[in-house]
């Protein structure tokens, strides 16, 4: 099949084809400039403008495409990598290198159990049934807290190959529903905004990882120089997301008080300004600091300010 035989030359990068990461990668590829057009039910699309070829792949399985090999860059949960890697040893040849953390997708992996009954702390559910979709971390997680209780934690057991009192069953979705279906005591799933969890009468008790949707390569990408090529170009866009430019003007003896709430990524940018004591101050500030500092630039008497949506970067 030609597009196939097309892909030979080209660095393949896995990409989520639905889910909650989905509409975030595709407005990350079109900020960096990485030209495609996806044919309907098509999961591969050769990009116009560079030598790449997009693969359309569940969030699941591209630490596995890309963990082989055979896939050079992905996306994906830095959950989906934990569970891909925490049985692999970590000698091994295969398995995957983060680059990059996307700052979106925050959710964190969680052991929740029903708010009204009497199981509180993970420990009470060692021996009882738990529901996940991801069962190695499960299984690594209270394999950890078996050999605790046991107190043989200390004594290098955790990997040991007594049997599990825990029973770790695997579902693909819809994990909150398993204790109200009487299948599961607990449940291991992830969690968000918590609206799923309290929705199902379910409390988080611990935190198994905490993830965020992560820019991943293979040990061995065949173009080096083009993985790092589009690393820039995404860290270019998601410091444009994060960060805004404040720009204002200050009477030159407050500058000190204003630099200190604006301090910048390197140095805040100083003008003279035509107008004898003035200089206008500019500089990058966290989106999400920006109201703070501003109330704060307020504050020490700086005026005229104003901020601007970075469209683009590439920042030291
Ligand atoms: N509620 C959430 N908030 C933020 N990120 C999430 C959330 N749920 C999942 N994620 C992230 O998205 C990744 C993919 O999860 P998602 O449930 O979207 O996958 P999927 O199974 O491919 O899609 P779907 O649930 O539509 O079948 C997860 O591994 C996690 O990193
Ligand atoms: O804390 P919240 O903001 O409510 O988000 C958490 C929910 O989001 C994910 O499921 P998703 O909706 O993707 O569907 P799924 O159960 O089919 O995976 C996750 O598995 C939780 O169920």
């Amino acid at each position: 099949m030609d597009l196939v035989n097309s892909l030979n030359d080209r660095l393949l990068f896995a990409v989520p084809k639905k889910g909650r990461l989905h509409q975030a990668c595709l407005d990350l590829l079109h900020g960096s400039d990485i030209q495609f057009h996806r044919h309907s039910r098509l999961d591969i699309a050769l990009v116009k403008n560079l030598p790449l070829a997009l693969i359309f792949l569940p969030a699941a399985d591209i630490p596995t495409f890309v963990g082989e090999g055979r896939v050079d860059l992905g996306i994906t949960g830095r959950d989906q990598v934990a569970e891909h890697e925490c049985l692999a040893s970590p000698t091994a040849t295969t398995g995957v290198e983060e680059v990059l953390d996307l700052d979106f997708g925050k959710c964190s992996l969680q052991v929740q159990v029903p708010q009204k009954g009497e199981l509180v702390r993970p420990e009470d559910l060692i021996g009882k049934n738990v529901v996940t979709s991801f069962t190695n971390l499960t299984e690594q997680y209270f394999r950890k807290l078996e050999a605790e209780q046991a107190g043989s934690a200390q004594n290098g057991e955790v990997n040991g190959e007594t049997s599990l009192k825990t029973k770790i069953k695997y579902v693909g979705g819809s994990v909150e529903a398993a204790c109200a279906l009487g299948v599961a005591d607990g449940i291991v799933d992830l969690v968000e905004s918590g609206e799923t969890m309290r929705a199902a009468g379910l409390k988080a008790i611990s935190t198994v990882v905490d993830s965020s949707a992560i820019l991943i390569k293979s040990k061995h990408p065949s173009d080096p120089k083009l993985v790092e090529l589009i690393a820039s170009r995404i860290r270019g866009v998601i410091t444009a997301q994060k960060y805004v430019l404040c720009t204002y003007n200050i009477e030159r003896p407050k500058l000190d008080a204003a630099c200190k709430i604006t301090p910048g990524k390197r140095a805040p940018t100083i003008n003279a300004l035509d107008e004898e004591g003035w200089v206008a101050v500019s500089s990058m500030v966290e989106r999400k600091m920006i109201a703070v500092a501003m109330d704060e630039l307020t504050a020490v008497g700086a005026c005229d300010i104003l901020v601007l949506k970075i469209e683009n970067s590439r920042t030291g």
